[in-house]
């Protein structure tokens, strides 16, 4: 029976773990409480691993990550997976994007209830302290003030109507949605982020990335009301840290409330020590309802991709399988084959392969693209290549991919064209398409219109349109006790032919050779798909 090994990095929830390990077919290694040495050790024998933010997934993760297939984060945030990393050694990079949501959404609103309170101080005083004193905690109400929403996503968009049920004016920064995504729940959307800076409180809910970190610095803070709140339940770093606490100790923020920071865990962090901060130790996924969800659904996902099932969420594949039509899939494997054929006709240093599309299918031309990489390479590399690692074993090998889409359809309601050249200057061109018959039909190849089925022993045979060539290939093959099960002809006004030959059995090089040596012959070329 195969078996795949899965290896958890970090603590999920029980059911999770009971999956796992009921699971015939999984080798499941509970690692979580592991060192970070012996983890690295754990993973080389892995297929597939769940991780949370505490385990990075980074170079020297991905250089023992020997065996992988696939890393699920049992979470939304991948800022702490190198995913230009696993791509280049073909692992999938998975999440669990919305298990999580509500649990966020809701510390996020503790947070902020907390910051306008001061509840953990007055809770303190009373609890630690034994101190009665009312007077001492008057605090603000959430009602009629102005929130500002960074990023209005699952998170975002939610906090959004948790503060509107607080009779809050909600004005929402995101623009990479359709605005009416915010107008329609009768909120302000803006594509102006100064309109955010002059709220009463800000709460960002946008990925980690380059254009995020820092979005709220130094000269954003000088922008604010005095006396603004922040809240950070996203990422640390996207708020300037020493800006925050700069503007905390100023009195210009009147109150942060921080489940985040850049480097964690943080026990030893500046913000710490103020007075006016309400911290936790990034638990906007800790609740047991998140946990189950996201432990139950990390561990499906994990099995399916360890048995090559299904990626579900995957943020590294060239398509995302729920988003394309049905009639495309077959055109991605067709052109794979296309791929795989057009590398063995040719036999020689790739340096182009340009993809075009046209009708309905030129749409999905870069996915295309890579699965024609995916083909064009399978042969001709040591690394096993795949979906997620295609174009950067191609740019490694100085292949250059193109593609072309052209919208407007041929006599084909939709046409896949494959160029491919080789450092040499031989070119190979194959057009194919599909009919309802679901059969990969090549249409063209170099220039000549031919109907031939993509599949089987292929020899492609180029000649002077001359008498007798037809019964020279037959009685050549015949010699060699070659069998014919398909014989296509084409003709151009060059008084050239081409002639596709299927065959039943293996061509050797010696039939070949007196294949070539057939008068009027210019080329043979022969494949195995
Ligand atoms: N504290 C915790 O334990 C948790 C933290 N998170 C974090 O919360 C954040 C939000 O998560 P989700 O809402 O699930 O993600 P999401 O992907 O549903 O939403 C993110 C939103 O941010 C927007 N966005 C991206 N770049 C932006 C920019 N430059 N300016 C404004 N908006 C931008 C996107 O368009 C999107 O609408 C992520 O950073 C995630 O890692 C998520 C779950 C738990
Ligand atoms: O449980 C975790 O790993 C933290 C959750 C989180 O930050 C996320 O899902 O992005």
């Amino acid at each position: 029976m195969q078996k795949y090994t899965i290896v958890v990095c970090d603590h999920i929830h029980e059911a999770g773990l009971e999956m796992l390990q009921n699971d015939k077919n999984i080798n499941f290694i509970m690692a979580a409480d592991e060192d970070k040495e012996k983890l690295l050790t754990i993973i080389e024998s892995a297929d597939v691993a769940i991780t949370r933010s505490s385990t990075d997934v980074d170079a020297k993760f991905i250089a023992h990550a020997k065996n992988m297939k696939a890393i699920v984060r049992a979470g939304v945030g991948v800022d702490n997976v190198d995913i230009a990393g696993c791509s280049k050694e073909g692992i999938i990079v998975m999440n669990v994007p919305t298990a999580n949501t509500i649990a966020a959404v809701e510390l996020t609103m503790a947070h902020m209830l907390s910051c306008m309170r001061m509840f953990p101080y007055s809770h303190n005083h009373l609890k630690l302290d034994r101190v009665w004193k009312r007077e001492k905690w008057y605090g603000y109400e959430l009602k009629g003030k102005k929130l500002g929403v960074i990023g209005f996503g699952n998170i975002g968009s939610r906090v959004a109507k948790r503060a509107q049920a607080f009779e809050m004016d909600i004005i929402a920064y995101d623009p990479y949605i359709n605005p009416s995504k915010v107008t329609d729940l009768d909120m302000v959307y803006t594509k102006n982020f100064e309109d955010i800076l002059s709220c009463d409180i800000i709460t960002i809910h946008t990925p980690k990335n380059k254009e995020t970190v820092n979005m709220i610095d130094v000269a954003e803070i000088a922008k604010m009301k005095d006396g603004v709140v922040l809240i950070n339940c996203a990422r640390g770093g996207l708020y300037n840290e020493e800006a925050l606490y700069a503007g905390l100790t100023s009195g210009k923020i009147r109150f942060a409330g921080i489940d985040v920071f850049m480097k964690e865990p943080a026990t030893n962090h500046p913000l710490l020590d103020l007075d006016n901060v309400t911290v936790s130790p990034h638990l906007g996924a800790n609740t047991y309802e998140s946990q189950y969800n996201i432990g139950v659904q990390a561990a499906e996902n994990a099995i399916a991709a360890a048995k090559g099932i299904s990626y579900a969420h995957a943020m590294n594949l060239p398509i995302d399988e729920s988003k394309i039509p049905p009639f495309v899939k077959p055109f991605l494997e067709m052109g794979q084959t296309i791929g795989f054929l057009e590398t063995q006709l040719n036999q020689s240093q790739i340096v182009t392969i340009k993809v075009s599309g046209q009708g309905e299918i030129a749409k999905y031309v870069d996915s295309l693209a890579t699965f024609v990489a995916v083909g064009a390479m399978s042969q001709i590399s040591d690394n096993t290549i795949n979906y997620v690692n295609a174009d950067f074993v191609a740019k490694e090998k100085g292949i250059k991919i193109e593609t072309e889409a052209l919208l407007d359809s041929t006599v084909y309601k939709n046409l896949i064209t494959i160029k491919l050249t080789t450092a040499e200057g031989g070119t190979t061109t194959i057009s194919a398409t599909i009919f309802d018959d679901n059969v990969f039909r090549i249409v063209s190849i170099d220039g000549f219109d031919i109907e031939v089925a993509l599949k089987g022993d292929m020899i492609i045979l180029k000649n002077q349109d001359v008498p007798g060539v037809i019964g020279n290939i037959g009685s050549t093959l015949a010699k060699h006790n070659v069998n014919i099960a398909d014989f296509s002809l084409a003709r151009n006004d060059k008084k050239q032919a081409l002639a596709v030959i299927l065959v039943d059995n293996v061509i050797s090089d010696d039939t070949l050779e007196e294949l070539l040596r057939i008068d009027a012959c210019s080329s043979v070329q022969y494949a195995r798909l």
